[in-house]
Formats: C-alpha cells, sequence, structure tokens
C-alpha cells in the first residue's frame, strides 16, 4: 500500500491547472483527456444533503480539487484508516488516546453506539421537561436567561441563540462568558432580577471565569431583593458534584456526558438556552439536522461524502499549496457568530504539533479560521484576498430563503453580492495597470441553505464537526484533546498565589499594574 508520505508527495508533484483551466469544457489531450470541465465539473464537486425540511447544498467546484488529487487523497484516508477511525467515532470506542476518551457527541442527537444514545435522550428528555416547566411557569415569571459559560460553554449557545431565536423567542437570553465584569454587568443593565434565571454552564464546574461570574450574578440577585438566589440558578455540566458542592440543587442540575467535548457540547444540556429562546421542538429540529448530517457522513465513502470531500480541499490548501489562513464569511446576519464558533472546533481541534501516537507532525496543521459577515466584509476585508499576497481559501455560507420580511431586494441583493464575490476572485481581471490588475484563480466553497432555520443550523455545525474530525484523521492527530490552553491558567493561577518570579517583563507589567505581591 502507498504510504501517506508517498501520497503527500504525489500531491505536491501533481500539475496545478488554474481554476480557469480546470472549469473549460474544451481541456483535452494528455493527463487532463477525463477531466469534467464547465457544469460536469459543477455536477462533480457539488452535492446536497437532505433534511427532514428541505436540505443544504455543497458546492465545492470553486477549489482546484480535480480527479488527480482527489484520487490521491482518497487514497490517503486509506492509508489513515479513516474508514476504520470513523468507526471508532461512531462506534463509541476512544478516539482521544491523550484522556482515554471516546467521542460521544454524535450520540446526543441519535447517532452511535444504542446504549450511548439511549442515556443521551434520558438527558435531553429532562432537559426538556425542565425547560417546558419553566416555559409554563413552574419557577415563577421568567422573562430572562443569563447564561454563564465560556469557550465551548459559550460559543455554541451564543450562536445558537442568535441564530434562531430572532423572530420569536420565549425568552430573552443573555450569554455571559468574559471575567471582564464589563460583560456581566451590560447582562444585568437587560434584565429585571426578580425575572431572571441564572444557566452556570461549566463541563468541569472549574473554571475560574464561569465560576467567578456566577457569584457575581446570584450576588446581583441577592443585591436586588430576590430571597432565595440559589433557587434560581440552573446548572449545566458534566460534574454534577461539583455542581451540588457549590450549591446547586440537584433538581436544577442538567448533566451531560463527561465523553462529550466542551467544543462538542451544544447539543446536550449546554443547549439549554437554545432550548429556553426557541423552544423545544426548535431544538429537537435542530438535533434532526446534525443526525441527517451525521447519516451522511457515516454511510458515504471517498469523496462523495461531502463532508470528507471539504477536508480534502482544507489539506490541499494548507497542506499543499501552503495557506495559513481559511476564512468563512456567512452572507446572513444570523449566522454573524458562527466564525468565532468555528475558531473554536477547529483551531482547539486541530491546532497540534504532534500526531496521536506522540510523534511530531510531518506538517502543518489547522490554518487560523477566520471570517465575519457579507456584505460587510466586503467593504473592509476583501481587498486582501482579491489582490493581496495570501492565498486565502473562502467558504461562503448563504441561505436562499431570506430571514427578513422587508422588501425582497435586500435579500436579493445579499445573495447575487456572495455568488459575485465568489465569481470574481475565482476569474480575476487584467488590469490596465498592476494596480487595477486582480490575478484570479483564488479558490472558495459555497454552503446553500435552502432555509437557515433550525434543522439547517444542526446540520452546519455537524458538518463541520465532522470536517474538523476528517482533517484530523487524514493528519494522524488527536482533535478531541486541548492541553495547549493549560500552560497561560497556570501561570494565571501562580500569579495569583504570588511568590513567583517571572521574565523580567512579565514582573514589571505585574507591577505597574500593582499586580506583584
Ligand atoms: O466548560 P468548562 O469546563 O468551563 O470549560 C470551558 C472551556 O475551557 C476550555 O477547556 C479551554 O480552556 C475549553 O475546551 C472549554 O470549552
Amino acid at each position: 500500500m502507498t504510504t501517506a508520505a508517498e501520497l503527500w508527495t504525489r500531491l505536491e508533484n501533481l500539475p496545478r491547472p488554474t481554476l480557469g483551466e480546470l472549469f473549460s469544457a474544451d481541456r483535452d489531450g494528455g493527463e487532463g483527456a477525463d477531466e469534467p470541465g464547465g457544469a460536469d465539473r459543477v455536477a462533480m464537486l457539488s452535492g446536497r444533503i437532505e433534511l427532514d425540511d428541505g436540505g443544504i447544498l455543497f458546492d465545492w467546484s470553486k477549489t482546484h480539487l480535480d480527479r488527480a488529487a482527489i484520487a490521491a487523497f482518497e487514497e490517503l484516508a486509506v492509508a489513515m484508516d479513516f474508514a476504520g477511525m470513523r468507526a471508532k467515532l461512531f462506534g463509541g470506542e476512544v478516539v482521544n488516546p491523550t484522556e482515554g476518551r471516546a467521542a460521544d457527541h454524535a450520540t446526543l442527537r441519535g447517532t452511535g453506539d444504542e446504549a450511548k444514545v439511549e442515556e443521551a435522550m434520558a438527558l435531553i428528555e429532562r432537559m426538556g421537561m425542565l425547560v417546558e416547566a419553566i416555559h409554563q411557569g413552574a419557577l415563577g415569571e421568567v422573562e430572562h436567561l443569563i447564561h454563564i459559560g465560556i469557550g465551548g460553554s459559550a460559543l455554541g449557545p451564543a450562536l445558537g441563540v442568535d441564530a434562531l431565536s430572532r423572530d420569536l423567542s420565549y425568552c430573552d437570553v443573555h450569554v455571559v462568558s468574559n471575567i471582564d465584569g464589563v460583560a456581566l454587568e451590560q447582562a444585568f443593565a437587560a434584565c429585571d432580577p426578580a425575572k431572571t434565571l441564572i444557566a452556570v454552564a461549566s463541563k468541569t464546574f472549574t473554571t475560574i471565569e464561569t465560576m467567578t461570574n456566577a457569584e457575581s450574578a446570584l450576588k446581583w440577585l441577592h443585591d436586588n431583593g430576590v430571597s432565595d438566589p440559589g433557587g434560581r440558578v440552573i446548572a449545566l455540566t458534566a460534574n454534577p458534584e461539583g455542581a451540588v458542592e457549590w450549591g446547586v440543587d440537584e433538581t436544577r442540575i442538567l448533566p451531560f456526558q463527561e465523553s462529550v467535548g466542551g467544543r462538542y457540547s451544544i447539543w446536550s444540556s449546554i443547549g439549554f438556552p437554545i432550548a429556553m429562546a426557541v423552544g423545544m421542538e426548535d431544538f429537537r429540529a435542530f438535533l434532526a439536522g446534525a443526525r441527517a448530517v451525521d447519516a451522511h457522513f457515516r454511510d458515504t465513502d471517498g469523496a462523495a461524502n461531502l463532508v470528507l470531500r471539504a477536508a480534502f480541499a482544507d489539506l490541499y490548501y494548507t497542506r499543499v499549496r501552503g495557506c495559513q489562513t481559511r476564512a468563512v464569511f456567512a452572507y446572513d446576519e444570523r449566522l454573524g457568530l458562527f466564525p468565532d464558533y468555528l475558531q473554536q472546533l477547529e483551531m482547539e481541534s486541530n491546532g497540534k504539533r504532534v500526531t496521536a501516537d506522540m510523534r511530531p507532525v510531518d506538517g502543518p496543521t489547522a490554518p487560523i479560521t477566520w471570517g465575519g459577515v457579507g456584505t460587510d466584509a466586503q467593504h473592509a476585508v476583501f481587498q486582501l484576498l482579491h489582490q493581496g499576497t495570501h492565498l486565502v481559501p473562502v467558504d461562503f455560507i448563504a441561505s436562499i430563503a431570506p430571514g427578513d420580511d422587508l422588501d425582497p431586494a435586500h435579500h436579493r441583493i445579499l445573495l447575487m453580492n456572495c455568488f459575485a464575490q465568489g465569481a470574481a476572485l475565482m476569474a480575476g481581471k487584467a488590469g490596465e495597470d498592476p494596480a487595477r490588475n486582480y490575478p484570479g484563480d483564488r479558490p472558495s466553497a459555497t454552503i446553500l441553505c435552502d432555509d437557515l432555520d433550525a434543522g439547517a443550523l444542526g446540520a452546519l455545525i455537524a458538518f463541520h464537526e465532522h470536517r474538523t474530525f476528517a482533517n484530523a484523521v487524514l493528519m494522524g492527530i488527536n482533535p478531541f484533546d486541548q492541553f495547549g490552553v493549560e500552560l497561560g491558567k497556570a501561570m494565571a493561577k501562580a500569579i495569583e498565589k504570588g511568590g513567583e518570579e517571572f521574565d523580567a517583563s512579565t514582573d514589571a507589567l505585574l507591577k505597574t499594574a500593582g499586580l506583584a505581591g
């Protein structure tokens, strides 16, 4: 069998036709003889995942993937035992060797090992009962929810609430993550303490930012006349004992499994604020959308697997073309937080320098994920995409159905701009002078939802979870640990404790800010 190293060499040495050449229908002769162009290329490199209601189109035709590259990546998937790793993921086996854990997030939406799915469904049922009881007034009048968490315990909830609760919200949700008290004060200013619940979301129930913010939120309730502040707290955690010890009543603890990673936990009780905002019916539709992607990812082989195909393109740009970043632009105001969410998912998962079996990696790992919303970003950062010296693969995400009720001109202009950017990046244009020259041949992929409803959001997130996993498997790394975040935390603790000397710069900063012991 050809080794991974040989396949990377093969990929590096493949001819590099431009996107224009790849699209030209009359490209014949030599090795490109059977390379489809034009509409056939679009047919070869785009496909849909159907959801309960509508679906999503994934168009990867404006990337440099061609038959030869795809064939090499398919062989790489075999060399890296992609099918075996995927079976382990869905079979609930250990796929996070450094922590000896499975990664059971798919079970939370009903995919995978039967016993684990049953356990996950029971926990979601329990969350549903509490959400519905609160909506029906079991905890008195509840108008606001302050959701306190950080990283994976905040980014998913913030995205879900922002994307799905614009038309109708059962409850006004504020997600607070930063230890900077300004964030919490902002939430306090928007809430009536007598009608506010506090969700404390932390997998470990030890994270200093979250626990400090939670204490301050309880104090705010107390200082504002709430007689039993503790009775207003819901804990969302994989450490229920820790929550009990902290003082949360067991009836208001919504646990989730230790084998669900923080950045993969939106489907668990960490999704409580989403369910509070949009109701359990939509939360279940959100899970169903993710389940449809699970089925596609689990049951489709080779490049016909749209998730795996996206990973092939990602790795082509990172490892073969040397791209250091990947940009994501949502042409949809409701997905304004999606790039932030993806940053943690992709960079915390795949920003690694050793393989799963502890050898140095044999090439660059996760690119830097960045992005924003269209059309705003066009007027701010697209100059660099069109004419800068960096090659940046771009993903565009949009919805055919509008999210607004205004004049249809708004949505029409939004979508036309989205598609125009992909076309312009690819085509380029010869200029009268170098400053007006657009080199073109710049890749993009387009993800087009029929509608951005709860199912589609679930599908989009699951697509990116599996895309991250597929990238990791093909690079031979473990996407499920995050030891890189620990050193800084330990240093902060040491500073707080005092008595330790650091480098001269840090010591001087501490002294200047009055923080030295
Ligand atoms: O949910 P917890 O345990 O408070 O952790 C919050 C976040 O902190 C991290 O561990 C990184 O510091 C993330 O992986 C996690 O999502």
